[in-house]
């Protein structure tokens, strides 16, 4: 399928996941303010981000064409990891995520002939990591741009003992839920 919708996003993860289920999106990220607003919760916040970017989206672009967007945050003992803003956040993000189980939570949001919506939850138990193992890890510079400061699809997979829910959901983009979606606006992926 190529182009058959517009990603209002610019990680290139999602882009890459598109692509293992033969979809080529056009690209149209957006840029919104990511600051939660007061007592939002960790769900809350995920879905209003996502449908906040396939919204702007839509408003800036006036296309006919489907709008996907995601967001993807780690959340740990209720509160909510984005990505990394410095070296200090995410080596403390590293040290409190270090021999714990977290989740991931990732919003979908595809606008089409209607807005349809879904959350990915996935439980990943971390193994303890050293301080100079987060340090070293740190100057690879994987974590800069991912939230809660890890790549599961990079080296941060040495950390990670289990997961039990949708790798391509810690990655940014649930493909399970995203073909439902898709699905529901009449893109089929097979048949
Ligand atoms: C936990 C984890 C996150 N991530 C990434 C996915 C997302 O790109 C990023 C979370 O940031 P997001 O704010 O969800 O997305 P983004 O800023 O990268 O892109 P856009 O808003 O334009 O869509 O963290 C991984 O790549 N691997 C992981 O293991």
């Amino acid at each position: 399928m190529s182009s058959p919708i517009i990603l209002a996003s610019a990680s290139p993860r999602r882009k890459e996941l598109l692509a293992q289920i033969n979809i080529t999106p056009l690209i149209h990220p957006v840029d919104l303010d990511e600051t939660p607003l007061p007592n939002e919760k960790p769900l809350a916040y995920v879905q209003r981000l996502a449908a906040d970017k396939s919204a702007l989206c839509a408003t800036i672009l006036h296309s006919e064409l489907p709008i996907l967007a995601a967001d993807t945050v780690v959340i740990l003992d209720d509160s909510i990891m984005g990505k990394p803003k410095n070296e200090a956040d995410g080596i403390e993000m590293l040290t409190r995520l270090s021999g714990r189980t977290h989740q991931v939570y990732t919003a979908i949001s595809l606008r089409g002939s209607q807005h349809w919506q879904a959350v990915s939850i996935t439980d990943v138990t971390f193994r303890r990591l050293s301080e100079p193992e987060i340090r070293a890890y740190w100057q690879t510079g994987e974590p800069a741009d991912k939230a809660g400061a890890y790549a599961i699809q990079g080296l941060g997979c040495s950390f990670v003992k289990s997961i039990t829910g949708s790798h391509s959901g810690v990655m940014g983009l649930p493909l399970f839920e995203t073909a439902e979606l898709l699905a529901k606006q009449g893109l089929h992926l097979l048949v």
